[in-house]
């Protein structure tokens, strides 16, 4: 199996669109790595930049160790699967899932009759290969382009939002199933989406797109959790945002003013008395507690960091609940606690508290 790499990766379009601004990565063999982000943010660029169907105008790419930048798309080793899966109509399942073989010229008729069938086996499809694609669902077309971008046992699999045309639950199954078969066979995988809960929990890791470039890049946990930049925070999920000014850092904490409220979260380097920050709670972090009770939080003993308002909105999502909080001031906090936990409704009064441990400071 086969690492990609990409250094200082770039890409303009003819007529001057700067779509990917010198992107590096280094993908390992067998990885699952999603590429998120906005439209327009180049990760389609990105992506055909490695299947070889755009040349990078800066940079280099290397797939199994092997400098690929000026290769065509048939001398990579890549399998790809689209949007709208493409398959060819006029063909039978089993034609389609062995276009790829049979092109190569390399294989028997029995190799390629045997790959089809353990094809069909693996995307839980046996016995349609008769059939044509027009007497198959969606979510089956989308099975067997699967099938026939790993017929030819390519070095990698590409795929650019492959499951964007389904229903939700089709969609939730094929994540299911997409990442099964992916470990199943250990490919390495490059996914291309949007969908910010789609690269959450299908990835090993993912790349956050903005503008061409990567935001961060990281584990699916760390890039929620420790999130570098108000554009990854405010991206991925929902997040608190404070904005304010830095008076005081001590012990790997900062406190930061922001005129109705103080924030004691921790620090990062190079965070001065100062300095403008953001500050970013993610909604489960908050915990509910009673005024009186709390008298601040347990890691400075102060009333740093206890918000008091009222809920305005309540709304159960399966397994928790979000609740919002509008404090005096104004200010509206998303929170969100297990289901059962939660006793608290509309129109109630209420505080909220957050570990400054569990606080984060950004970069605009
Ligand atoms: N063939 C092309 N010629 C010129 N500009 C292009 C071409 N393809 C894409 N672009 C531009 O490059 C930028 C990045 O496009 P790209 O399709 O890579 O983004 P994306 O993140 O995949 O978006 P989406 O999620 O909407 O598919 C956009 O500004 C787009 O308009």
């Amino acid at each position: 199996m086969s690492g990609i790499s990409l250094t200082g990766v770039s890409k303009r379009y003819p007529g001057g669109v700067l779509a990917v601004k010198g992107v590096d990565i280094d993908i390992e063999s067998g990885e699952f790595v999603t590429l998120v982000g906005p439209s327009g943010c180049g990760k389609t660029t990105t992506l055909r930049t490695i299947a070889g169907f755009e040349t990078p105008t800066d940079g280099s790419i290397r797939i199994d160790g092997e400098d690929v930048t000026d290769a065509p798309p048939y001398e990579r080793d890549t399998g790809m699967v689209f949007q709208d899966f493409a398959l060819f109509p006029h063909m039978t399942i089993h034609e389609n899932i062995a276009y790829g073989m049979e092109a190569s010229g390399e294989y028997t008729d029995e190799e390629i009759d045997a790959r089809v069938a353990e094809m069909l086996e693996l995307v839980e499809l046996p016995g349609v290969g008769d059939r044509t694609p027009d007497q198959l669902s969606g979510g089956q077309q989308q099975r067997i382009a699967l099938a026939r971008a790993l017929a030819p046992r390519p070095k990698a699999l590409l795929l650019d939002e492959p499951l964007a045309s389904l229903d939700k639950q089709l969609r939730e199954q094929m994540q299911v199933e997409l990442r099964r078969i992916q470990q199943e066979i250990g490919i390495t995988t490059v996914f291309v989406t949007h969908n910010q809960e789609e690269a959450l929990t299908m990835s090993d890791r993912l790349a956050v797109m903005n503008d061409g470039r990567f935001e961060q890049v990281g584990p699916p946990d760390q890039v929620y959790n420790d999130p570098d930049t108000r554009f990854v925070a405010d991206f991925l999920g929902t997040a608190n945002i404070f904005d304010g000014s830095v008076t005081a850092v001590d012990d790997g904490y900062a406190t930061v003013d922001c005129g109705d409220v103080t924030v004691r979260s921790k620090s990062r380097p190079g965070i001065e008395p100062g300095a403008d920050v953001s500050v970013v709670v993610r909604p489960e972090r908050f915990e509910f507690g009673t005024a009186s009770a709390d008298g601040g939080t347990r890691s400075t003993g102060s009333v740093e960091n206890v918000f008091e308002g009222e809920i305005t909105f309540k709304r159960h999502l399966g397994s928790s609940v979000e609740f919002r909080l509008e404090t005096e001031a104004g200010r509206e906090l998303v929170v969100v606690r297990r289901s059962g936990l939660n006793q608290r409704s509309s129109g109630q009064r209420a505080t909220v508290r957050v570990d400054p441990d569990d606080c984060r400071i950004v970069e605009e």
